[in-house]
């Protein structure tokens, strides 16, 4: 990138300068945040002082890639100056900023994993602990309403972690958990997951809002992707199915506490959870609070975190504050509203970002041809995968779709009547059904069960996901089917499930 030499004296905040980038003095605890439109991008670099994104710690002298729609924000907590590159379609500093209390918060979850850890290493805790602080890991909940900022806090909440910050006591892996099928986090939306997070998330596009995972990051590139326990949920609202989404979270728990049992060090450094905008009162819906409940049990919550508004802390205090610690924290001004066309538009991204990866343009007058930038953590713009398409026979692929295509939602069924039995179950797909809806429509290909090889229907919704796939054709009258995959290899006795996500290329 064309950053000229920095001189601090000579330092103009806002205003466009003539060396084709501007300058940005930040105040200490202030905020400069941006916004960029379609198919633009910009170079952040910080050429003194400390500044951090979402709570990845920024090397002076880099310069990072923002891309894909990307909305964000670069804190300073001591000051700093930032030279920045390209054209945002908004861009402002503020000095009212809520990463003060989201650090305080983070003091008292490492205080949790440090004194977690203390009992696993049979540590005495005199004088180790003057505050009470509760000896257990955290294990966190973020609630709040549409556009309050939860995936941001779990994101800065998880850096914190990852550095160790504030005391740089050890560096953890906590597990990152994403129960809001609307976001994709790491694969497609529709998707449920968890992983284990031990370098920091990166933020660069909206297409990976929880980093790149091993699945989204040419291997070659994939040094710092995530490897996530994935379930297919296949809608982005909760109100479609409730009842799988509640049992496929309860699945992701188990699985998750299982892992943690044989690892001690992972099981101090705790777990947060990322939530749907439906876990929130303003939402209509009587599985809220059954969702709500699912989390807490099968993910064993100690603490609410709380964004905002004071309606859902109330309640949560009431509900749970007896046994679990509810922490209300203020939303960030900062934070975008992201209306339903952009959402849509992040949606077709995250799933154009899984099959074919991502390539971003250095911003016009910004590339001196060095490659001095980094996105995504990589020390390339260019990220992009070779999917693979394969012609299979209808009958390689078993398909399902898991409850009716028009199941009324449960709150519609008269008083006492129940659907779980139709929620949960699988129906056989046949592709030769013009019917199908299969055209276009995303897969997910089950992990294969148990060694017999025996597998019965309602196992399915129980089975994690191995990967997706995309049909991109039908030819009913040869009984095949065009599969659009990351990877090549066969399809042959594999099962999959559809639902009602997908996903058309634009040529
Ligand atoms: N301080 C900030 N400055 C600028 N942008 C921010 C700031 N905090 C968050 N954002 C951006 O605002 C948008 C919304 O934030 P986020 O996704 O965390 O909200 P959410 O509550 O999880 O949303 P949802 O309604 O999907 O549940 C994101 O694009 C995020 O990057």
């Amino acid at each position: 990138m064309s950053y000229a030499s920095f001189d601090p004296n000579a330092l103009t905040t806002g205003p466009k300068s003539d060396k084709g980038y501007r300058e940005w003095g930040l105040q200490p605890q202030s905020e400069y945040r941006f916004e960029l439109a379609p198919n633009t991008s910009i170079g952040i670099k910080l050429v003194d002082g400390y500044a951090e994104c979402f709570g990845t710690e920024l090397a002076t002298g880099i310069a990072y890639l923002f891309g894909g729609e990307c909305k964000a924000v670069i804190y300073t907590h001591s000051g700093c100056t930032l030279e920045v590159c390209g054209e945002p379609a908004t861009e402002y500093t503020s000095e009212e900023t809520a990463m003060g209390h989201y650090r305080s918060a983070s003091i008292l979850f490492e205080q949790m994993r440090i004194l977690s850890l203390a009992i696993v290493d049979g540590a005495p805790l005199d004088g180790l602990n003057p505050q009470n602080v509760p000896a257990t890991p955290p294990h966190i909940l973020v609630l709040g309403p549409e556009n309050s900022g939860k995936t941001t806090l779990c994101k800065t909440l998880i850096n914190y972690a990852v550095r160790g910050e504030p005391w740089g006591h050890d560096e953890w892996s906590p597990v990152l958990v994403n129960v809001d099928p609307g976001d994709g986090a790491w694969s497609v939306p529709g998707s449920v997951s968890a992983t284990s997070v031990s370098t920091s998330i990166s933020t660069s596009t909206s297409a990976c809002p929880l980093g790149l995972s091993a699945s989204t990051a040419p291997t070659v590139w994939s040094s710092n992707a995530l490897i996530p326990l994935t379930y297919w949920y296949g809608h982005t609202e909760i109100r479609r199915n409730p009842v799988l989404l509640e049992r496929i979270v309860r699945n992701l728990g188990t699985r998750v506490q299982e892992r943690l049992e044989v690892d001690p060090k992972g099981r101090a450094a705790g777990l947060i959870i990322d939530t749907p905008p439906a876990f929130a009162p303003s939402s209509s819906g009587d599985y809220r609070n059954s969702l709500i409940k699912a989390c807490i049990e099968s993910f064993k919550v100690n603490i609410i975190l709380v964004i905002g508004q004071e309606k859902l802390h109330a309640e949560m205090q009431r509900t749970y504050g007896r046994s679990i610690n509810v922490i209300r924290l203020p939303k960030s001004g900062g934070v975008v509203d992201r209306d339903h066309a952009y959402r849509q538009r992040v949606r077709n991204h995250q799933i154009q970002n899984y099959m074919y990866g991502q390539k971003v343009e250095i911003p016009n007058g910004c590339d001196n041809g060095e490659g001095s930038y980094l996105f995504q953590h990589e020390p390339t713009s260019d990220l992009s995968l070779a999917p693979s398409s394969t012609v299979v026979s209808f009958d390689d692929i078993t398909i399902y779709r898991i409850g009716g295509e028009s199941m009324a939602p449960s709150s519609a069924l008269p008083i006492g009547a129940s659907r779980t039995v139709s929620e949960l179950l699988p129906l056989h797909v046949d592709p030769s059904s013009p019917s199908s809806g299969l055209l276009n429509s995303i897969l997910a290909l089950l992990a294969s069960t148990a060694s017999n090889g025996e597998q019965y229907d309602e196992e399915l919704i129980d089975l994690p996901v191995q990967g997706f796939i995309i049909v991109t054709a039908i030819d009913i009258p040869n009984r095949k089917m065009t599969i659009l995959s990351p990877t090549s290899g066969t399809f042959s006795g594999q099962t999959a499930v559809m639902a009602s996500i997908d996903w058309q290329e634009i040529v």
